[in-house]
């Protein structure tokens, strides 16, 4: 008996069943290539998944049915070539082997892509209504095109049999084809697939009818949908309701997903994939309602992420089966772990978004926290193996995210680790990220690695300030440098850092500084920082400008996190400029005059204010890593610099006394977390 047990009730989905309720659901991995064919990469990453106890995994989202359906943008999976279903078959094989189950959700995306892709299609929509997000313009698609998607779906879905997975969900949901055509706002046809509610209705019909002509009543076939696109013009609640209703009776479908939210606005898109500023399962009314008037199973996922919240929200019995998506995502493993009473060492998702915002940006999905994820194919490890080799005495210095790491990937090894942190806590910049008023969950990724060590039995010392002879005081046979970076804010002479008229964020969020009445952010990255030093400011009371010479603050964020931003900033009446350079920083009285002059016509302007924050980045703090190659370079011994996809060198010195050495992370170059993890996993795992 656990208390976790109802999560572990098996259910049936149509005749298959389904070993516990937790799922992994629909996303676009970006992982397929060669014409969106599954590869091994693909399947290894599900196949830890249901190693790690999944129950169900949705994979493949948005996997597209028709060639005018463009995949190549997200390299989504492609079902509409007989090629894909051997693919097919290694991916069920290495799931079912472990007890899991794997469907794949189909869709054709219709205005919601890029013409730009593999093989240029004309994009297509009910009306030709262009979709702002994804900025293309697209055709009316035609009586012809309707039914030959409509065919495409179906052949899609007996590909999906045939390669032997257990089912398949349809996308109607995220403003795909099936709910563009639902939704007046953007079906605006008069002939029989637009107008009345069942016009409206017909193209999802004839979808639903054609893929169970094609793949039978046995074979399990869903449908994702909204509960609500919270659009003033569209479809709300009570409307989906109607139309899950209406569904329902067909009897045709096994199960419904449901998620809030549409996604045909930047604003709208920041809902669908609630970013750490939300509230845990913001829209598990919407599921609950629609399950009200259906009678098979509803998923719901957004936003859970707690062994506990997912074991409330089935026993309350508001859906079937939790989706855990960005849970797996962070932790493959979360549910053998809940099982063997492990919770606590669950690494927990903290809604950074790194995943989905690469995805926007048409790159792979990464886990900002977990450098394992998707690299399971490199042989990157989720559980790591003791070294069968010699232990050693490994010296980390940092304590921000790369050193943690570094110390639990070591300390996993088997290895004797000390960490050494100058700071009185753990978390470097990750802390400072926490005190922004939408990120203190970003904190959780260094509170999970710091309970690690601990569990571990990591030597950490706080307060220390490693310098060269306590490093040969304490004789490492490894030394990770992960000191991180400090602000660059003194690049430009003119800014006058020297003399203290600038600051830089990190001053601000730590605290250090108090915050200035009217403050001018020069923001040359246009990333976290910058806006998280405005949205800080600006709740302590500061007017804040926010300047960048970019195309506009945030412009680095990705597409679910500059919203949240946004609404923030706007609400709290921050000025956000783009296009001007910081040309200079003086002071006049009680006040600081910043220079601006515009990039692109050279024109000049002023702004008097009591505070200016330059956010420039960071630089390393290689002192004491140079300081250490150069000694033993002078005691004769060879230093290997990180150089990545090169196996650590066992031991450095002919004589077999020197000292491996390594830095990683922002201590390199500034980069973002996820390098630094990725540095640290990949140098320490073969120690
Ligand atoms: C990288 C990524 C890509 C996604 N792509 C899709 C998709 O193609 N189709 C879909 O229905 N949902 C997609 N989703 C949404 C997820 O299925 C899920 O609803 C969302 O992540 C919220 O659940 P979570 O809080 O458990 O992560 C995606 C999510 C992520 C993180």
């Amino acid at each position: 008996m656990s208390q976790f047990d109802v999560l572990f009730e098996p259910l049936k989905i149509n005749n298959l069943t389904i070993r516990n309720r937790i799922v992994s659901t629909a996303h676009a991995e970006v992982y397929a290539t060669d014409g969106g064919m599954t590869t091994d990469r693909y399947v290894k990453y599900y196949e830890e998944k249901a190693q790690g106890g999944c129950g169900l995994c949705i994979c493949g989202g948005s996997s597209v049915v028709s060639i005018d359906s463009p995949q190549s943008w997200w390299s989504s999976v492609n079902l509409s070539t007989d090629r894909i279903i051997p693919h097919f078959q290694n991916l069920a094989d290495a799931v079912h082997k472990h007890g899991g189950k794997i469907m794949i959700q189909i869709s054709h995306m219709g205005r919601r892509s890029r013409w730009d892709g593999e093989n240029w299609p004309n994009l297509m929509s009910p009306s030709g209504i262009r979709e702002p997000v994804h900025r293309a313009t697209c055709k009316v698609i035609e009586e012809e095109e309707i039914w030959r998607v409509v065919g495409d779906f179906a052949q899609a879905a007996r590909r999906a049999k045939e390669g032997g997975l257990d089912g398949v969900e349809l996308s109607a949901v995220h403003q795909h084809l099936i709910d563009q055509f639902w939704s007046p706002r953007v079906n605006k046809r008069t002939d029989q697939w637009g107008g009345s509610f069942e016009n409206r209705m017909r193209f999802g019909m004839e979808v639903l009818k054609a893929v169970r002509a094609e793949v039978g009543r046995d074979f399990v076939v869903g449908m994702r949908i909204t509960g609500d696109e919270f659009h003033p013009d569209g479809l709300n609640h009570e409307n989906m309701k109607e139309i899950a209703a209406y569904y329902n009776a067909t009897g045709e479908l096994d199960f419904f997903g449901v998620v809030g939210s549409g996604c045909d606005t930047h604003n709208t898109l920041a809902n669908v994939i609630p970013n750490m500023s939300y509230p845990p399962e913001p829209f598990l009314h919407l599921a609950a309602g629609i399950k009200e008037v259906v009678d098979v199973p509803v998923i719901h996922a957004q936003n859970i992420k707690d062994p506990n919240q997912a074991k409330r929200i089935i026993e309350a019995g508001y859906v079937d089966f939790v989706g855990m998506t960005r849970a797996h995502i962070a932790d493959p493993h979360i549910i053998a772990k809940i099982k063997n009473d492990q919770v606590d060492q669950i690494r927990q998702c903290v809604g950074a978004n790194y995943c989905i915002d690469r995805q926007y940006q048409g790159l792979d999905v990464l886990c900002i926290q977990n450098a394992a994820t998707s690299r399971e194919y490199m042989g990157l490890p989720h559980i790591i193996e003791k070294t069968t080799g010699p232990i050693r005495k490994v010296v980390v210095v940092g304590g921000g995210p790369g050193g943690l790491e570094s110390a639990r990937v070591a300390a996993e090894r088997g290895h004797e680790v000390i960490l050494l942190e100058r700071a009185e806590e753990l978390g470097g910049q990750i802390t400072l990220a926490s005190k922004a008023p939408q990120r203190d969950q970003i904190a959780g990724i260094t509170r999970w690695l710091a309970m690690e060590l601990e569990r571990l039995g990591v030597d950490v010392r706080l307060g220390i300030e490693a310098n060269e002879a306590l490093i040969n005081e304490l004789q490492p046979d490894v030394c990770v440098i992960a000191t991180g970076g400090r602000p660059f804010i003194d690049q430009n002479s003119e800014w006058g850092a020297e003399e203290g008229l600038v600051v830089s964020s990190w001053d601000i969020l730590s605290g250090k500084v108090e915050p200035g009445k009217n403050v001018l952010i020069y923001d040359t990255i246009c990333e976290f920082s910058g806006l998280s030093a405005a949205d800080y400011l600006s709740a302590k009371g500061s007017l804040v400008e926010i300047v960048t010479d970019d195309i506009k603050p945030g412009v680095g964020i990705g597409g679910t996190t500059f919203p949240t931003y946004y609404r923030s900033l706007y609400e709290k009446e921050v000025i956000m400029t783009s296009d001007f350079l910081l040309e200079k920083v003086y002071r006049e009285g009680d006040n600081l005059v910043a220079v601006l002059e515009n990039e692109y016509t050279g024109q000049r302007e002023e702004r008097v204010v009591d505070q200016v924050v330059v956010e420039n980045g960071t630089r390393p703090n290689e002192e004491l890593y140079y300081g250490l190659k150069e000694a033993s370079r002078n005691k004769g011994q060879i230093n290997n610099e990180a150089l990545f996809d090169i196996k650590p060198q066992p031991v450095l010195s002919e004589s077999g006394d020197g000292m491996i050495l390594w830095r990683l992370g922002d201590c390199v170059s500034q980069r973002n977390v996820h390098a630094a993890m990725y540095d640290a996993l990949r140098l320490c795992k073969d120690l």
